[in-house]
């Protein structure tokens, strides 16, 4: 694939939100081509499941522009859920309902035929083992359980934008494992995900460029050795503290590597 033909999937053009007084973001400026998957850091408050909010329509913001597979998330909200699917901490799952029906629920919602459905399932089962998770009752999962089907139930219609805002928050080894190769996959032609943490080793494990967020304001974005260059730092944690220290807190969304 050639530069020229390589598609802008993130577009975030001088977002801020504010909340009364508060600022939570500072006038964020980034962009993500196909392909990638993309960090969002920072410490909690940073900013980033604001960020994540916007981008997938939850939230407006209040000012700024941000489109998403080129589609304007003010302007063109409906283009940009049928192309994203989207992992939050707060998300439940019907208690009655076992992973499988869970799964033909939303697959039914989507418009998604009856064999579709299945071969969706049977490829999900395989990249997230979802095993015997699949027909066991949502309310006897563990936290893990639940997280996978979540995240199948988010990409059950395979769409070309994975949100995840901290998804592998409360896994144990195997079930981070999983997640993070099933996010590993997705480095494709045509997709973008999303990736926010705290956890800044695992960005490190599974993020093509980064965007590390303090405050509100974009302290610095790009490759993650660049950055490590950049800061004269063996890994991120330690570059993020090598930045704050020496730029202090950037609002203008321009730093980068
Ligand atoms: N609805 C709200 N009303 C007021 N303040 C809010 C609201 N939502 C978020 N904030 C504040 O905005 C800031 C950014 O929050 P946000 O949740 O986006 O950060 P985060 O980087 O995702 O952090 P965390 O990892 O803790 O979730 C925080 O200071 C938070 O308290």
């Amino acid at each position: 694939m050639t530069q020229a033909q390589v598609q802008t999937m993130l577009d975030i053009q001088n977002v801020t939100k504010t909340y009364g007084k508060f600022t939570a973001l500072k006038g964020v400026t980034l962009s993500a081509p196909e392909g990638e998957v993309f960090g969002l850091l920072g410490p909690n408050g940073a900013g980033k499941t604001t960020l994540l909010r916007i981008l997938a329509t939850l939230l407006r913001p209040t000012s700024g522009t941000a489109a998403v597979a080129g589609y304007d998330v003010l302007r063109q909200p409906e283009d940009v859920r049928r192309r994203v699917g989207v992992v939050n901490g707060g998300m439940g799952l019907p208690a009655r309902l076992t992973g499988r029906e869970v799964l033909r629920s939303f697959a039914g919602l989507y418009g998604m035929g009856r064999a579709q459905t299945e071969a969706r399932i049977a490829e999900l089962d395989a990249q997230l083992e979802l095993g015997r998770t699949l027909d066991v009752r949502a309310g006897d999962y563990s936290t893990g359980m639940k997280q996978k089907v979540v995240i199948a139930r988010a990409v059950i219609q395979d769409p070309p934008v994975l949100i995840l805002d901290e998804a592998a928050s409360g896994l144990d080894i195997f079930a981070r494992r999983t997640l993070l190769d099933f996010v590993l996959a997705t480095r494709a032609p045509g997709r973008l995900t999303l990736y926010s943490t705290h956890v800044m080793s695992e960005a490190e494990e599974v993020c093509d460029r980064v965007a590390i967020l303090h405050e509100g304001g974009l302290l610095t974005v790009g490759r993650i050795p660049d950055i490590l260059k950049q800061t004269g730092e063996s890994n991120l944690e330690r570059a993020f503290f090598a930045l704050v220290r020496g730029n202090g807190v950037r609002g203008d969304g321009q730093r980068a590597v």
